[in-house]
C-alpha cells in the first residue's frame, strides 16, 4: 500500500464519519420506526440498509462529479463505467440483504403468495369463455401502444428538422407519420376500452349467475356461519364487481405498461446506453418504498370496512343497544376502530410524504447525472438534441409504466387474495342436495325417527344434538314436541326438512327413507310453518303463492278464509296485489304470522309442522288451521313451549337432551308424575 500517514489519517477521519453518519441513521430509524412500521422494525431496517448502500455510492459519485478532488486521483479512475459498478454493486448488496438477513416470515409470504398465485390462475380460468374478445382487446391494446410509443420519436425527429437543413417533403413526411401514429393510438384505444367493457359485463352477468345459483345450494351449515346479510349479499354485489374489475383493468394497465416499456426500453437503448442504464436505478429503490405504501393503503381498506361494519350493525339493533342500555359500550368500540384507523392513516401519511420526497431527490440526483453525460454524449456526437428530448420523452412514461407493472401485479394479488371468499362460494355444495326419486301421488303422513345421532357441524363431535333419538309420529294424528330449551325440539325438525343430515339412524316418511323423496315433493308435502317471520318483498299473494306454479286465486282466498284473513287482506290498498315492501311492515306481527300459515295451506299438505307458532297468531286462527289439515287426513306436528296449545294433541314427546324421555297423552304424562309432569309445574301454565 503506498499510502502516506496523512492518507492514513483522512481516511481514518472519513470512516468516524461515516460511522457517525449511520449512527445518526439509527438513531432516526428508532423513532420513525414504530411509526411506519407498526413495531415491526426489522422490515424497516432492511429498508434502511438498502438506502444506505445506494446514499452512499450516489453521494461519492456526485461528490466527485460535481466537485473534482484537486490532487491527483491515484486509485481507479472515476469514470461513468465506475459509477455505474458503484450502483450496481450497492443494488446487489441490498439483495443480498433483502434475501439473507431478511429471510424472516418469507415462508409464510412465499406460502401466501403461492395462494394468491393459484387464486389468481384460477380466476383468470373464468375468463376463458370470453378467449376471442380478450385476444381481439389485446391486439388493440398492443396497437394503441406502439403507437403512443411511437410518439415521442417522431417530436424528436420533427425538433431536429425545425433548424431547416431538412427536406420540405422529408419534412412532411415525419408530421404524417406522426399524425398517423396519433390517430391509429387513439382509435386502437377506443376499440380496446369498448372491447374491454364488454369482457367485464360478460364476466360479471356470468359469475354472478355461477355464485347465486351456488349460494342457493350451499348447506344451511354454511348461511349459520356468514352473515347472510351483510356478508353474502354484499360480497355477491361488491365482490364479484370487484373481482372481474380488479383483475381486467390490472391486466390490461399490465399488459399495456410491459409492451410500452420494452419498445421504448427498445429505442432508449438506441439512443444511448449510458442514460438508459441511469434511468433504471430509480426503478428498484421506488419499487421498494411503493410496495409498502400499497400495503397501508389496504389496511386503511380494511379499518374503513370495520368501522363501517360497526356502525352498520349498531345502528340497525338500535333498539336491542337501547334495551341493553349498551350506547357508552357501542361508542367506544367505534372510537377504538376510529383510532386505529387514524394511526394507518398517520402511517400511511408519512409514508406519501416519504415517497414523495424520495421519488424527487433521487429523480433529480439521477436528472443531474443524465445531463451531464448528455453534455458530453452531444458534443461528442454521439447524441442529438432532439434524441436527447426524445429520451426524456420517454424517460417519464417509462418510470411510470415499470411502478404500473409492480402496482397492478400487487393489487391485482391482494384484492385476489381479499375476495377469494367469493371462491368459497363456488365450492361445497351441500351433501342433502341429492335428489331422489320418490313423488307418490298418495303419501301417508306417519314420520318415524330410527336411533338418529345428529351433532351441528359447527359443535364438538361429544355434543351431539340428537342421541340415537327413536319416536314415531301416526299419519292423520296431532303429535306434539315439548322439551326444554336446547332439548332438540327444532334438531327433529331440521332434520325432518333434510337441512341437514344425520350422522347415524334414519327417517322414515310413510314408511320410505327420507332421501328417498324428491326434493320439490318432499317440501310440497311436508310444510313447516317456521316460528321467524320470512316474508320476501314483493305481493302478498306472492308471499302467499311462493315456489308454487299456477296457484288460483281461490285456493289462495279459500286458505285465507280458513285463517280468517281474507276480509283484512281484501280491504288492503290493492287487496292480494298489494305490495308487502322490503319485510311486510305494513301489516301487523299476528297478519304477518297468518300469511306463513295461508302459505302452509294453499300446499295441501300432508304434514304441518307449527314451530313454536301459538301465542304469535290468535288461538282461534291456530285451531282452525289445525282442524283443516286434519280434516283433510293430514298430520300435524306442533313444537311448543305453550303446554296449554298442546293439552288436545293425541300424542305428546317429551324430549330432554337429545333423547326421547316420555310419551303419552296429556293426561297420561301428567298422572305418572314424571320428567313432562315437572317440566309444566315449573312453567307459566298459561303463558
Ligand atoms: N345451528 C346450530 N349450530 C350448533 N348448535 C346448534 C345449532 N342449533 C342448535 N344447536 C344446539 O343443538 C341443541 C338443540 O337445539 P334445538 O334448537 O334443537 O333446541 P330446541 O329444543 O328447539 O330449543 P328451543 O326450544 O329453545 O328452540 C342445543 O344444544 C343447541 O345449542
Amino acid at each position: 500500500c503506498k499510502h502516506c500517514p496523512s492518507d492514513t489519517f483522512n481516511d481514518t477521519l472519513k470512516f468516524h464519519k461515516n460511522c457517525a453518519w449511520i449512527v445518526r441513521g439509527w438513531a432516526i430509524l428508532g423513532n420513525f420506526a414504530p411509526i411506519l412500521t407498526d413495531g415491526k422494525q426489522r422490515a424497516v431496517l432492511a429498508r434502511l440498509a438498502a438506502l444506505l448502500c445506494l446514499l452512499s455510492p450516489v453521494f461519492e459519485s456526485g461528490r466527485v462529479l460535481v466537485a473534482p478532488p484537486s490532487e491527483p486521483y491515484a486509485r481507479p479512475s472515476p469514470d461513468l463505467s465506475m459509477l455505474l459498478l458503484a450502483q450496481v454493486s450497492s443494488l446487489l448488496a441490498c439483495a443480498v440483504w433483502e434475501s439473507g438477513v431478511c429471510a424472516y416470515g418469507k415462508k409464510e409470504k412465499c406460502n401466501n403468495d403461492q395462494d394468491a398465485k393459484q387464486l389468481l390462475l384460477r380466476m383468470l380460468k373464468y375468463f376463458i369463455p370470453d378467449t376471442l374478445y380478450i385476444v381481439a382487446a389485446f391486439s388493440f391494446l398492443i396497437f394503441t401502444v406502439i403507437c403512443e410509443s411511437l410518439i415521442p420519436l417522431y417530436q424528436g425527429k420533427v425538433i431536429d428538422m425545425l433548424k431547416g437543413d431538412a427536406l420540405e417533403s422529408s419534412f412532411s413526411y415525419v408530421i404524417g407519420q406522426l399524425a398517423l401514429v396519433s390517430l391509429g393510438s387513439s382509435l386502437f384505444a377506443s376499440l380496446r376500452g369498448g372491447l374491454f367493457m364488454c369482457i367485464l359485463s360478460r364476466l360479471n352477468r356470468r359469475l354472478k349467475h355461477k355464485v347465486f345459483h351456488n349460494l342457493l345450494w350451499h348447506d344451511v351449515h354454511f348461511f349459520e356461519k356468514n352473515d347472510p346479510g351483510e356478508d353474502l349479499s354484499s360480497r355477491l354485489q361488491r365482490d364479484v364487481d370487484k373481482m372481474g374489475r380488479t383483475v381486467a383493468f390490472n391486466a390490461n394497465a399490465m399488459v399495456r405498461s410491459l409492451v410500452r416499456t420494452c419498445l421504448m426500453f427498445g429505442v432508449m437503448l438506441n439512443l444511448s446506453w449510458e442514460l438508459t442504464v441511469l434511468t433504471c436505478i430509480e426503478m428498484p429503490l421506488m419499487a421498494v418504498i411503493q410496495n409498502t405504501y400499497i400495503r397501508l393503503k389496504k389496511q386503511i381498506q380494511d379499518c374503513h370496512a370495520k368501522t363501517e361494519g360497526l356502525a352498520l350493525q349498531t345502528l340497525k339493533w338500535i333498539r336491542i343497544v337501547r334495551s341493553f342500555k349498551a350506547e357508552d359500550d357501542e361508542a367506544r368500540r367505534y372510537n377504538e376502530a376510529v383510532d386505529e384507523m387514524r394511526a394507518v392513516k398517520i402511517r400511511s401519511g408519512t409514508y406519501s410524504y416519504i415517497y414523495g420526497l424520495t421519488r424527487r431527490v433521487v429523480s433529480l440526483v439521477l436528472k443531474v447525472f443524465m445531463l451531464v453525460q448528455a453534455r458530453s454524449l452531444i458534443s461528442s456526437g454521439r447524441l442529438t438534441t432532439g434524441s436527447l428530448v426524445t429520451f426524456f420523452l420517454y424517460q417519464s412514461p417509462i418510470s411510470r409504466s415499470l411502478m404500473e407493472i409492480l402496482y397492478s401485479y400487487g393489487e391485482t394479488v391482494s384484492t385476489v387474495q381479499v375476495i377469494s371468499k367469493v371462491f368459497g362460494y363456488l365450492d361445497g355444495v351441500s351433501e342433502c342436495d341429492k335428489d331422489g326419486e320418490l313423488a307418490p301421488e298418495k303419501l301417508e303422513g306417519s314420520i318415524v325417527f330410527q336411533n338418529v345421532t345428529f351433532t351441528y357441524p359447527s359443535s364438538l363431535a361429544d355434543k351431539p344434538a340428537l342421541k340415537s333419538l327413536s319416536l314415531e309420529i301416526q299419519a292423520g294424528k296431532m303429535t306434539a314436541l315439548v322439551g326444554p330449551s336446547g332439548s332438540g325440539k327444532t334438531t327433529c325438525i331440521s332434520l325432518l326438512k333434510r337441512l341437514y343430515k344425520p350422522q347415524e339412524g334414519m327417517i322414515l316418511l310413510g314408511g320410505k327413507p327420507l332421501h328417498q323423496y324428491k326434493h320439490k315433493y318432499l317440501h310440497q308435502k311436508v310444510v313447516l310453518v317456521s316460528q321467524n317471520l320470512e316474508l320476501f318483498s314483493g305481493s302478498l299473494r306472492y308471499n302467499i303463492e311462493y315456489g308454487l306454479k299456477d296457484c288460483p286465486i281461490d285456493k289462495v282466498r279459500e286458505a285465507a278464509k280458513t285463517a280468517t284473513a281474507d276480509a283484512v287482506f281484501s280491504e288492503l290498498t290493492d287487496g292480494y296485489d298489494t305490495d308487502l315492501g322490503g319485510c311486510g311492515n305494513s301489516l301487523s306481527t299476528g297478519q304477518q304470522h297468518c300469511i306463513a300459515l295461508i302459505r302452509a295451506l294453499v300446499r295441501d299438505p300432508q304434514i304441518i309442522i307449527l314451530d313454536e307458532t301459538t301465542g304469535k297468531v290468535d288461538a282461534k286462527v291456530w285451531h282452525a288451521v289445525l282442524q283443516k289439515v286434519l280434516s283433510a287426513g293430514g298430520t300435524v306436528l306442533v313444537v311448543a313451549h305453550n303446554l296449554k296449545s298442546v293439552e288436545t294433541a293425541d300424542r305428546i314427546i317429551f324430549i330432554r337432551n337429545g333423547e326421547v324421555v316420555e310419551e303419552g297423552t296429556h293426561h297420561e304424562l301428567m298422572a305418572k308424575r314424571g320428567r313432562y309432569n315437572e317440566f309444566s309445574q315449573n312453567r307459566d301454565y298459561n303463558s
